[in-house]
């Protein structure tokens, strides 16, 4: 069978996002599965899933994931990780606020809030100056604050509320609008921290925050930055919205790559051995068109993944 593939991977007309790929009982399809290049991505591409494989011309449209160089730290247990994530950010936290008075630090929601729970106990509840302390939000559900859903209320009640971070530096979203006019003021409110030089500006004019700390998703997505929607592509806005959210719930606003690969630091936290593949796709440079956003990921100064020994496991 000869095949092209698609710049999406699509190969004969079974695309990644539509069911026709998952078949398995009508006779036109492609009955074997296997991965060029080793690197797990969920879900595959179609033009993976192709046994026995000749490749005649590789499309230069296949670009390698980018990834420059990150620290990866796998840790034996999630305890440990949540330990070395600890003692990470109380370093960073004293670095930035030597360095410039204060320390802003951008939250996801899920399970990272738990796994920065170490912070909260001897000695960072003490030796970390909370004072100095600024709270973002990476991706914010559009639900009101008090909602079990808001990545406002996980962090408060996990976090926030067990710290003495003054309510003037934690910057929540305005969820009494629409989507697209969250982002509007939330962007906004960004700006005006610019001027007020509370935030810098990084060289290519976006903000440039201390530490950002990002999940990733099954599908690879960071903040809500989803493989298959336009949002990660954003190169202008600093912060979008989204209504269709693959993950629950739809509504979402996002800080936009630009303003992500700004960040001095970045710490990518998985902890999962349901993401050994993902992890293993984007750390072990496989090709992926389009790539996962997870892979899009970079730092001003240093990208550090926390993983344990089992979300690592498929690693070589
Ligand atoms: O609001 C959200 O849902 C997140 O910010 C999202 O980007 C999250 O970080 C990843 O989905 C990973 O979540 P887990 O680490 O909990 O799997």
């Amino acid at each position: 069978m000869l095949n092209g593939i698609g710049p999406d991977g699509h190969i004969a007309s079974l695309f990644p996002n539509r069911p026709q790929q998952y078949e398995k009982k009508r006779k036109r399809r492609c009955r074997h599965f296997a991965t060029l290049g080793g690197g797990g991505v969920m879900p595959p591409l179609p033009c993976a899933k192709v046994k026995r494989v000749a490749v005649i011309a590789v499309p230069i449209s296949l670009a390698l994931a980018s990834n420059e160089k990150p620290i990866v730290r796998i840790l034996d247990s999630e305890e440990d990780a949540a330990v070395a994530l600890a003692e990470y950010t109380a370093n960073l936290s004293e670095k930035y606020i030597k360095q410039k008075g204060s320390f802003s630090v951008v939250l996801s929601g899920a399970n990272l809030i738990n796994t920065m729970r170490k912070l909260l106990k001897p000695p960072y509840n003490t030796t970390i100056d909370w004072s100095k302390w600024l709270i973002f939000w990476v991706d914010e559900r559009v639900v009101p604050l008090d909602d079990p859903l808001s990545n406002y209320k996980l962090a408060f009640d996990g976090f926030l509320s067990k710290v003495p971070i003054p309510k003037s530096n934690i910057y929540p979203i305005n969820y009494k609008k629409s989507p697209a006019d969250v982002a509007v003021d939330y962007e906004s409110r960004l700006k005006k921290l610019v001027d007020e030089k509370i935030i810098p500006l990084s060289a290519s004019k976006f903000p440039k925050f201390d530490l950002i700390l990002l999940g990733v998703g099954f599908d690879g997505h960071v903040a809500s930055l989803f493989p298959n929607r336009p949002q990660r592509y954003e190169k202008k806005r600093w912060v979008t919205f989204i209504t269709d959210s693959p993950k629950p719930p739809p509504p979402r606003i996002t800080l936009t790559f630009p303003v992500i690969n700004s960040a001095s630091d970045i710490a990518l936290v998985v902890l999962d051995k349901g993401k050994a593949d993902i992890v293993a796709a984007t750390l072990g440079g496989a090709v992926v068109t389009p790539s996962l956003p997870c892979a899009e990921v970079k730092a001003e100064e240093e990208l550090t993944w926390f993983l344990d020994k089992d979300t690592a496991s498929k690693l070589k």
